[in-house]
């Protein structure tokens, strides 16, 4: 939990978090940030807690991966002098530290069953009792968690309180990996590097096009953290100029393709193989995407027209940045020089935006896997043929069926495109996971037809938008079906 306070992207996956971020700072419920190592939960809980109200007072984070189950305890609930033989001083456990303040538990999938369920007691009762206390505390916590593995499996599987689970999640974030979100790799490295200058007294200058090239292409399986780890390691061994290809590992080096068009399509297939695989299969995740990576051919090579565009259109484009960029920059780690530098590096983003992004270059605007700028994008025109078929039957337009339809296709994306996940659902479009419940809830009891097997039926309104090749009517069948089991809790 030490470092710089900045939230670092340009992706509208970022952009989204943000948003998330600042919503959830201004609630005092607990948060849920998920996501691979490595992407960011430590810092955006570090985020939340300072733009909270609570930010004055202590952010007390605990790893729950580390450490046996009693001292997990002994540490959260702490103990009474006395309470072991020969031990005389009392010590307060971590919820009493955090009182006012935000208790930050760190992997909590990993805390052990029972502490889960003494955990979520203290929560619901705002009270704890130490070991060897003999009255009860009130305690005033916002608890924020993080968790790389999908509790929603550890919860099917015993092995979560589905009670907490649900307590944790209403307020969630997820972090995608890096490799889902390459646009922010470019403003991630050169922030680092400006970073690392400043910690190590260095006066690297920059990052070369190849090498820019090579880092946007590695799988990142440890995701920002590898990334910054590499790039300190090469400014600590060097003193001045840019970071160049010779400067990265060989396994990297061998990465620069000399076309970048072949590498937005060759990821693309990558980004298919390995979208939907589920956090808990991370190991997976990385053979999958391995085994997948384009051959891409030596360094040296000069025709990457997108990269070389970059340099051209540097000086074009350097006065007329735009402030798209989302800092969210706070704390001691002279963050504001570090702002101050990295503005300057606002231009190299946006060429990169514009070179590497193609949903913002029409060179390369049907090739782009990458850049996900608006995810319902194809929605609006299915809507307005919808509207057209509507007026062509001469029977005019009902405004509210209109909408409906919207609305619905909205959340049938979302659910197709996360894999049913109701919470990474209701976050692609900005709504608590309550509110998606209840509209679906809603949706389910209001027009579709219950089969005597219990599963619902589409209704006709989830034919008309049938019309992305996807065939939903399971779908929508799970989607129902999940609503009466899984969702009655909520
Ligand atoms: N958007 C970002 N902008 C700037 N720095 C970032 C950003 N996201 C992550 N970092 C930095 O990357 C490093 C790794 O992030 P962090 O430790 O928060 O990840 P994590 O998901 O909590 O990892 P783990 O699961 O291993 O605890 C940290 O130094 C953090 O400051």
């Amino acid at each position: 939990m030490n470092g710089s306070y900045a939230l670092m992207g340009s992706s509208a996956i970022i952009r989204h978090v943000q948003h998330l971020v600042y919503k959830v700072a201004e609630l005092s419920t607990a948060v849920l940030i998920t996501g691979e190592p490595g992407t960011g939960k430590d810092a955006i809980a570090k985020i939340i807690h300072e733009r909270s109200n609570r930010g004055k007072n202590p952010l007390i984070p605990l790893k729950c991966s580390t450490g046996q189950d009693e001292s997990l305890e002994l540490d959260l609930f702490g103990y009474e002098a006395g309470y072991f033989q020969g031990n005389a001083q009392a010590r307060l456990g971590y919820l009493q530290e955090a009182i006012g303040g935000t208790l930050y538990l760190d992997e909590i999938g990993k805390l052990p069953l029972k502490l889960q369920a003494s955990l979520l007691k203290a929560m619901n009762d705002g009270m704890i009792r130490s070991f060897g206390g003999k009255t009860d505390i009130p305690i005033n916590v916002r608890v924020i968690c993080s968790t790389s593995i999908d509790l929603e499996q550890l919860v099917k599987r015993g092995h979560f309180l589905e009670d907490l689970y649900y307590k944790l999640s209403n307020s969630s974030i997820y972090l995608p990996p890096i490799r889902e979100r390459r646009e922010d790799i470019p403003i991630l490295a050169e922030f680092f590097v400006q970073k690392f200058n400043q910690l190590k007294s260095k006066k690297i200058v920059g990052i070369s096009h190849d090498a820019m090239n090579a880092l946007l292409q590695n799988v990142w399986t440890h995701n920002i953290q590898e990334l910054e780890n590499l790039i300190e390691r090469i400014v600590v061994l060097k003193n001045s100029g840019s970071i160049d290809i010779c400067d990265l590992p060989p396994r990297l080096r061998n990465l620069v393709t000399d076309n970048i068009d072949a590498f937005y399509d060759r990821t693309s297939q990558v980004q298919q193989n390995i979208s939907p695989i589920p956090m808990g299969n991370q190991n997976n995740y990385h053979n999958v995407s391995q085994q997948n990576m384009p051959h891409f051919s030596k360094m040296g090579q000069q025709n990457m027209n997108s990269v070389n565009n970059y340099s051209q259109s540097l000086s074009r484009d350097i006065n007329s940045q735009s402030n798209h960029t989302p800092t969210l920059s706070k704390g001691n780690l002279n963050s504001n020089n570090l702002q101050n530098n990295y503005s300057q590096n606002n231009a190299v983003q946006n060429n990169y935006n514009q070179n590497f992004n193609p949903s913002q270059s029409s060179n390369h605007s049907n090739h782009n896997p990458l850049a996900r700028p608006n995810m319902f994008e194809d929605i609006p025109s299915e809507i307005d043929q919808f509207i057209k078929k509507e007026i062509d039957l001469g029977s005019g337009i009902d405004f509210y069926r209109v909408v409906e339809e919207f609305e619905n296709r909205l959340i049938s994306e979302a659910l197709r495109r996360t894999n049913h996940n109701k919470n990474r659902a209701a976050q692609l479009l900005s709504m608590n996971r309550t509110t998606l419940v209840e509209k679906l809830k809603k949706r389910a009891t209001s027009s579709p037809i219950k089969a005597e097997t219990g599963r619902v039926k589409r209704n006709s309104a989830f034919t008309i938008f049938d019309g992305l090749g996807n065939d939903s009517s399971d779908f929508d069948a799970i989607d129902f079906v999940n609503l009466s089991t899984e969702d009655s809790a909520s």
